[in-house]
């Protein structure tokens, strides 16, 4: 930063600065007093007028052209929201009154022409005019509201990343993530309140030979079908999952096993009946699958629950397949 001039050989007016806004005139001559020592700094395109987790107890009044908090602290992702700090607003102030380090970078967005308030001086500001302190706690309110809304945002983005996370590419239905992330709570619920968890796992039947009759897209149409099916059939309280390539895992809390068993034959016949179209239009032979239930037994975690309805597929599917087993 190079320095310009004093305050008091410069053109600028105090009035013209937020900090120096409705301020009594008796105010302002003492103030003129106090900053006409203050000196002038010019700062050039890029630079860097605050350094992030420095100590730098300096007030920095922006007096002609924009500052701006360096572009990969912000919060908000877009150009758009870049904070900005344009003629007339301060930066620093934080760290002047509260003695720890700044928390942000800030950079001159073009040639910039900046009035410093050593620490000393702005606390003297301070004890001599009411106006000045006034204005401080507005602009301290202004900035914990921004940041709160930037944290809102933030929160909002990031809970949309979680759940998109949390959602298969094809089906719309949940993942595999999801399951480990929620199966283990509903496990646990169950044991504690001994309400029962049953589990259906489904798998498409000879599902390599319908790939490779019709191709890996109508196979895709015949996992979004399969999954739709099963969203469509279940209570708003079970869930669907897409657990790996063609299998589907369906989960009913509060679900005894001749409930769950039944639940499972009305998918089993539910998918024997839907057809799938190919890419012209025409219906396929009909996908069938097979079915294998389980109710959580004592002692069962996620591991020997999905086993166990594993177990209970594999025997569908040596039953000979488009049936259903436990
Ligand atoms: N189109 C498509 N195919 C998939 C997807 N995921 C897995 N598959 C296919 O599903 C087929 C599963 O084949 P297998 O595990 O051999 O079982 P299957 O032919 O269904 O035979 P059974 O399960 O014994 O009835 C494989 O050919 C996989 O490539 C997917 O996302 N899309």
């Amino acid at each position: 930063m190079e320095l310009l001039k004093l305050f008091a050989n410069s053109d600028y007016r105090a009035r013209n600065l937020q900090l120096f806004h409705d301020i009594s005139e008796s105010d302002l001559i003492a103030i003129n007093k106090l900053i006409a020592s203050c000196c002038i700094m010019l700062v050039k395109a890029e630079q860097a007028v605050i350094t992030a987790h420095t100590t730098d107890n300096r007030l920095y009044i922006v007096l002609n052209g924009t500052l701006e908090v360096q572009s990969h602290e912000n919060t908000g992702g877009s150009a758009a929201s870049n904070v900005q700090f344009l003629a007339g607003e301060c930066v620093g102030e934080l760290s002047v009154l509260d003695d720890e380090d700044q928390p942000h970078t800030i950079i001159a967005v073009g040639d910039s022409e900046l009035l410093v308030i050593e620490a000393d001086t702005l606390w003297q500001l301070i004890d001599e005019s009411n106006g000045v302190a006034r204005n401080l706690l507005r602009l301290l309110s202004f900035r914990i509201r921004t940041t709160n809304a930037l944290l809102r945002r933030r929160h909002k983005v990031g809970e949309f990343y979680r759940q998109m996370s949390m959602i298969d590419g094809l089906t719309g239905i949940h993942n595999r993530a999801w399951l480990h992330s929620q199966l283990p709570q509903l496990i646990e619920r169950s044991h504690a309140s001994c309400n029962p968890l049953s589990i259906i796992m489904a798998d498409l039947d000879h599902f390599k030979l319908f790939n490779d009759t019709h191709g890996h897209i109508i196979g895709d149409d015949a996992i979004q079908s399969a999954a739709k099916i099963l969203n469509s059939t279940l209570r708003p309280t079970d869930f669907a999952v897409r657990f790996g390539g063609e299998e589907l895992l369906v989960i009913l809390p509060d679900t005894a096993k001749e409930a769950c068993f039944s639940v499972a034959e009305r998918l089993c016949s539910k998918l024997a009946q839907t057809t799938v179209l190919n890419d012209v239009h025409l219906p396929l032979p009909h996908i069938t699958a097979s079915f294998g239930v389980a109710t959580l037994a004592a002692g069962q975690d996620i591991f020997t629950f999905i086993a166990a309805a594993d177990t209970a597929l594999y025997r569908a599917k040596n039953a000979g397949r488009n049936q259903v087993s436990h």
